[in-house]
């Protein structure tokens, strides 16, 4: 089966499609050729309204079901998710331009680990029982209520399904906002979820740009908010959410460290520096993007990066052997090419590629830059791209202090064969998701988020029922009541 790109409707609300076209028109651009090949509208003022009555009705009989009933939803869903893969991942391929080498193995099939992960999870979400001597009290696991996740366009299923499992698992309602600029696979998924068996009102879609975000994020009747999204826009949506102490989880911008020191294996550095830059075409949160090279290795792994970098294949997306594809915008091409425009200007020397790929498609060659200073532009600010700043280091203590160096705190990796060290490098990274002799793996049993500027709580593995549930105590006393008065 093949999905068409053309919804049938712009929003999913209350178990079934909705338009209203009074809506701002949103053109949906193929990133490989230019070509619009889906239209919706915005949600209007009805249709927030819609998706919020709905979502407000059905979440309070959905907290009430055991653990187990809510887990075998998503359980099946997850079950469908993997029978639909091919579909979907096409589908995310023309709504984002990641080459289907990529989709088919990475979005819904990281969507469909979210929601059989904490399917499974829902059933064992318990309280406890404290002891007080003589009295006792117990707490209870409460879902928040009405969720709100509002989605960036780099992994548009996965952010849908990372936000929306934990949410219902808990016993919530979500209200899904994707990034205006791929507003295709979060419909697929709410979909799936009611073929799964999902009462109506749980999981709605709702389409637009910041505006409507806003509404959902000031309304009194949602409760949580998480949003993935870059730092300025964190930064306004917390501001909203604390107006109406709303809970939030903020999965913000990064500019992490790699740090590769000389006795690393030459050939994992490089392709752990490949995966931290150039995966998605550089349009990842996570990306390593300042990489430490220790002196003594350096020559070597720019050498082998370059010769490495000359066998990936650009093109068609569809293509299954392609495995670097466009940028999701054309906008966002013109970002990164500012920026590699000013990493010449700074005086950063560039080692490979920096220029576009002339055709109808958002193409950027991978792009490399060595002799990168700490205060160079193109070493501080996040370009999400693939762009690849490469740094000198000679000395551990050193390179510590400088990668910590920075307002953003999501990621850090480090390539040595000496562990000893590698833990006590990672040890005193300040972030919140590291890899060590590895790169940028985000497997659902481990909780994926940034400390600093980049982010507040933490999605996936159990950590992230704390962030879609509260809990309530209750002190029982055995005994008569001893009042002064
Ligand atoms: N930490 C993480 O898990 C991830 C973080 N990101 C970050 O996302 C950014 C790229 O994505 P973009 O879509 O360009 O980010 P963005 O910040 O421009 O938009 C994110 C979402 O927020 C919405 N939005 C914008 N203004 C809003 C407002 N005032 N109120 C409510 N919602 C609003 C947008 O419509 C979009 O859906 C990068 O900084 C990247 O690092 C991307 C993927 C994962």
């Amino acid at each position: 089966m093949a999905y068409n790109t053309q919804p049938t409707a712009s929003h999913f609300v209350n178990g079934t499609y909705l338009e209203d076209t009074d809506g701002e028109l949103i053109e949906v651009v193929y990133p490989a050729t230019g070509a619009v090949i889906a239209r919706v509208h915005a949600a209007t003022p009805a249709v927030v309204a819609a998706a919020i009555s709905s979502a407000k009705a059905a979440q309070k009989e959905w907290a009430t079901k055991s653990g187990t009933e809510r887990g075998r939803v998503l359980r099946r869903a997850a079950d469908i998710m993997r029978e639909r893969n091919h579909a979907l991942s096409q589908l995310e391929t023309y709504d984002t331009g990641k080459p289907m080498s990529e989709t088919l193995y990475v979005d819904a099939t990281s969507g469909a680990d979210a929601l059989e992960y904490f399917g499974g999870l829902a059933g064992a979400l318990t309280g406890e029982h404290v002891n007080l001597g003589g009295d006792w009290g117990y707490t209870v696991r409460e879902a928040l209520g009405v969720c709100v996740g509002i989605g960036a366009w780099n992994y548009p299923t996965q952010i849908a399904c990372w936000k929306g499992a934990p949410a219902l698992a808990c016993g919530n309602a979500m209200i899904f906002k994707p990034s205006e600029t791929t507003p295709l696979c979060a419909l697929k998924v709410a979909e799936i979820l009611v073929e799964a068996g999902l009462p109506a009102g749980l999981y709605n879609v709702i389409q637009g740009a910041g505006a409507v975000g806003a509404a959902l994020v000031t309304d009194p009747d949602v409760d949580k908010v998480s949003l993935t999204g870059s730092v300025p826009t964190g930064r306004k949506v917390y501001a909203a959410a604390a107006d109406s102490m709303k809970h939030v989880t903020m999965e913000l911008g990064g500019k992490s460290p790699l740090i590769i020191f000389d006795d690393a294996d030459l050939e994992n550095a490089v392709g752990g520096a490949i995966l931290a830059n150039f995966y998605s075409s550089g349009q990842v949160c996570s990306n390593g993007t300042r990489v430490f090279v220790q002196k003594g290795i350096k020559e070597a792994f720019l050498k082998r990066l370059a010769e490495r970098l000359a066998t990936a294949k650009i093109g068609d997306p569809m293509d299954e052997t392609v495995n670097f594809g466009p940028m999701t915008s054309q906008h966002q091409r013109e970002i990164v090419m500012s920026y590699i425009a000013k990493g010449k200007e700074e005086g950063a020397r560039l080692v490979f590629g920096g220029a576009k790929i002339e055709g109808d498609g958002f193409f950027i060659q991978p792009t490399v830059f060595a002799d990168v200073k700490d205060d160079m532009v193109i070493a501080r600010e996040e370009i999400f791209g693939p762009v690849m700043a490469v740094l000198d280091f000679e000395d551990e203590e050193d390179v510590i202090a400088r990668a910590n160096d920075t307002e953003f705190g999501l990621s850090a990796g480090v390539f040595t064969s000496d562990l000893t060290r590698g833990h006590r490098v990672i040890g005193l990274m300040e972030a919140g998701s590291c890899f060590l002799n590895s790169y940028n793996d985000a497997p659902v049993e481990m909780p994926f988020g940034g400390s600093k500027m980049s982010g507040v709580g933490r999605e996936n593995a159990k950590v992230a029922i704390e962030h879609y549930s509260q809990v309530k105590s209750v002190y029982v006393r055995m005994g008569d009541v001893e009042s002064p008065f």
